[in-house]
């Protein structure tokens, strides 16, 4: 069953088009959107959590609709959003910064609130540091507490924009284990530079090229878009420039076989890298 559904979402900026007319229904679950510098994957998740409107189309989140001033203010209780550069007040202490959102986001209650505050914090294993000022946590921890932000009051609906950028691989793999359990339960849509993190926790991937959705669906059919064009050669394939060379010293291609080569494995990234080859050539065409 949807939770999002979006239809004929538009969105210029002067002449460049952000989004381009955007269709999609999407369900409990995470789900990934992966798209080069510029693609529209922010515009669409700012659109979603209500932080921006579009110039067209229809929006429909959990049941509500978020053109009626009404609805809107229901729904932005129900979604957590972690934007892409999140302003957290350096003075503040983790626990202060969390309460005050906290606030503004209507849990009146304060006994309820402290507890909501000490649960977040425990979710994203900051408990230990709920006294620290923000400006004294590392970026990780800081991406942690901006993630237990957008926690707060157990939206039904998370927004993350970009959540594992700039985290080491420690820190990463406690994001995706975090990420995944929450997606059991919830509709979590993700926006992405890291194929990796698509491959360990998105059940679903679009990927998104200039304002449109050039493909919707499975980790494993975007791989399948490379499958019988990744090759590897000893020697560096002649006439060809889509190849680079492998730590094992082998040179893969991507795309028709060069002469000699041996076919490859194909990965996410393969898959993903093809796809975007192959929507610039339409582009061109259109
Ligand atoms: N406030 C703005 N004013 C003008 N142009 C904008 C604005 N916000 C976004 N754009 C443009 O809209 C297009 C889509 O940008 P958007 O940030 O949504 O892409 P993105 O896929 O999130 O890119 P990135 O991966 O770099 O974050 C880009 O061409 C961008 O330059």
């Amino acid at each position: 069953m949807s939770t999002v559904s979006i239809g004929g979402l538009s969105k210029r900026y002067g002449a460049t088009v952000a989004l381009d007319d955007l269709d999609l229904e999407l369900g409990t679950g995470v789900t990934g959107f992966l798209g080069p510098n510029g693609a529209g994957k922010t515009t669409l998740l700012r659109a979603l959590a209500t932080a921006l409107a579009a110039d067209r189309g229809r929006l429909r989140l959990l049941g509500l609709d978020p053109a009626v001033s009404g609805q809107r203010t229901e729904l932005r209780r129900r979604i957590g959003y972690l934007p892409q550069s999140p302003g957290l007040y350096p003075q503040f202490t983790a626990y202060q910064l969390l309460d005050y959102v906290a606030v503004l986001k209507e849990l009146t209650d304060g006994r309820r609130r402290r507890a909501e505050v000490r649960r977040v914090l425990d979710e994203v294993e900051l408990t230990d540091r709920a006294g620290t000022k923000v400006r004294k946590l590392s970026g990780g921890m800081r991406q942690r507490l901006a993630l237990a932000q957008a926690l707060l009051g157990e939206p039904q609906l998370l927004i993350l924009d970009e959540p594992t950028v700039g985290l080491d691989p420690e820190q990463r793999m406690l994001f995706r284990s975090l990420i995944s359990r929450l997606g059991e339960r919830r509709t979590v849509l993700l926006s992405t530079h890291q194929t990796e993190d698509v491959g360990a926790l998105c059940e679903r991937v679009v990927v998104m090229n200039s304002g449109r959705a050039v493909f919707d669906g499975s980790p494993r059919e975007l791989i399948a878009v490379a499958d019988g064009r990744v090759w590897l050669s000893t020697t560096a394939p002649s006439g060809s420039r889509a190849y680079w060379r492998n730590a094992d010293g082998l040179y893969r291609t991507l795309g028709d076989q060069p002469e000699g080569a041996r076919p490859g494995q194909p990965s996410l990234e393969d898959g993903y890298l093809l796809l975007l080859g192959a929507s610039a050539r339409m582009g061109a065409q259109r």
